[in-house]
């Protein structure tokens, strides 16, 4: 188990180190258009899981959408307090 800020903590290194095999780095790779996708389809997933499945299937689909929100973050270049400042 992570918190938001740990996972992306997690991310960030990774964008800079590169492993091999990253899904991260393979994301960032595909760009904006590509990630802009894969938000959008993991919403669309959060409000269907919400309306037609189960609560925890629910947060799995949550979670996911947090995690690509992140790879959009790191690929505009954005820090967490440069969104938290809007909260
Ligand atoms: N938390 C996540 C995470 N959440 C979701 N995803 C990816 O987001 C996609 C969402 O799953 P779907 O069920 O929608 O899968 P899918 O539509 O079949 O996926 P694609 O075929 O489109 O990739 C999958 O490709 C997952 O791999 C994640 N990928 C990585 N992480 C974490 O990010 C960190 C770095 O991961 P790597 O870069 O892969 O090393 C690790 O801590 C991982 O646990």
């Amino acid at each position: 188990m992570k918190t938001f800020d740990e996972l992306f903590a997690e991310l960030s290194a990774t964008a800079l180190a590169r492993p091999e095999g990253s899904g991260t780095v393979a994301q960032l790779d595909r760009g904006i258009h590509a990630i802009g996708k894969k938000v959008v389809e993991e919403a669309a997933e959060v409000w269907m899981a919400a309306e037609y499945e189960t609560a925890e299937n629910t947060a799995e689909e949550i979670s996911q959408l947090l995690y690509h929100l992140q790879v959009m973050m790191l690929a505009k270049g954005l820090s967490l307090e440069d969104v938290y400042r809007h909260l």
